[in-house]
């Protein structure tokens, strides 16, 4: 997908993009390929795949919706909170990366786009939980776990009433599934699901409200971020 194509594709979508936020998606791919020839940061370093792989697929979920602050569990390289933050600057976007070099990563982005209230907060999202339970007004993830394990992870974060949005590819209706104790266990309800054909695949996401209160033995402990076993990192490939 060109520059022009990703333009259209979001006018086809309602979301009109500015000159100035066009080049703030630019140096944030220029950034994106220098910074990753020092550090593992993205599979997909062709800036045609990245603006659909990357900044399409990350924006898409969050048109329409009426959300003021946003967490963003387990970012690595941002996605899909830049993206989110850079066409609608008045969210308040909060960055969770437990990876450090991918923090200061973040840091640099926020730096050279002039980014304001964006926050990067260098833990893990169980850490993170301790001082933001029903914080956010909407929370989202991307890539980092099977969803009955996003949940736990993401769900304690939302406000009551909040929205808990999942990015995932052809896979959702299984996970779905094997989901469904979690579901209940979190007070979480499925609000909508959209399914969309980008050139690299079906995506699909998964909107949940949270209908009452996290129990409070939510987050539990995954174990060391090194050997976590759930990284989702199909649709990098
Ligand atoms: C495959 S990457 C996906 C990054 C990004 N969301 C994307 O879609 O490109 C998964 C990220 O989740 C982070 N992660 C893994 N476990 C986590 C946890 N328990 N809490 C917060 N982040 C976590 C990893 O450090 C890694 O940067």
């Amino acid at each position: 997908m060109t520059e022009h194509e990703f333009r259209t594709a979001c006018a086809e979508n309602g979301i009109l993009l500015d000159d100035a936020q066009m080049q703030q998606f630019r140096t944030y791919t220029d950034l994106l390929i220098e910074w990753n020839r020092k550090m593992n940061l993205t599979a997909i370093t062709d800036p045609e795949q990245i603006w659909e792989k990357h900044y399409l697929d990350s924006i898409l979920p969050f048109s329409g919706l009426d959300i003021h602050t946003l967490a963003d569990v387990g970012t690595g390289a941002g996605f899909p909170g830049i993206p989110v933050k850079i066409t609608w600057p008045q969210i308040r976007v909060t960055l969770v990366e437990p990876l450090k070099k991918r923090c200061r990563f973040l840091e640099a982005v926020k730096e050279a786009l002039h980014l304001e209230d964006l926050e990067i907060c260098p833990e893990r999202a169980e850490e993170f939980a301790a001082g933001h339970r029903d914080a956010f007004d909407a929370v989202c993830s991307r890539a980092v776990a099977r969803l009955s394990i996003l949940l736990e992870l993401t769900a304690p974060l939302a406000k009551p009433g909040g929205l808990v949005i999942a990015l995932k590819g052809p896979g959702a209706a299984a996970e779905l599934r094997a989901a469904a104790p979690a579901l209940e266990a979190l007070h979480l309800k499925l609000l909508k699901e959209t399914d969309t054909s980008l050139s690299a695949g079906e995506r699909v996401n998964l909107y949940f409200e949270k209908q009452g209160p996290t129990p409070a033995d939510y987050p539990r402990n995954f174990g060391q971020i090194k050997k976590h076993p759930l990284e989702d990192t199909t649709w990098q490939k």
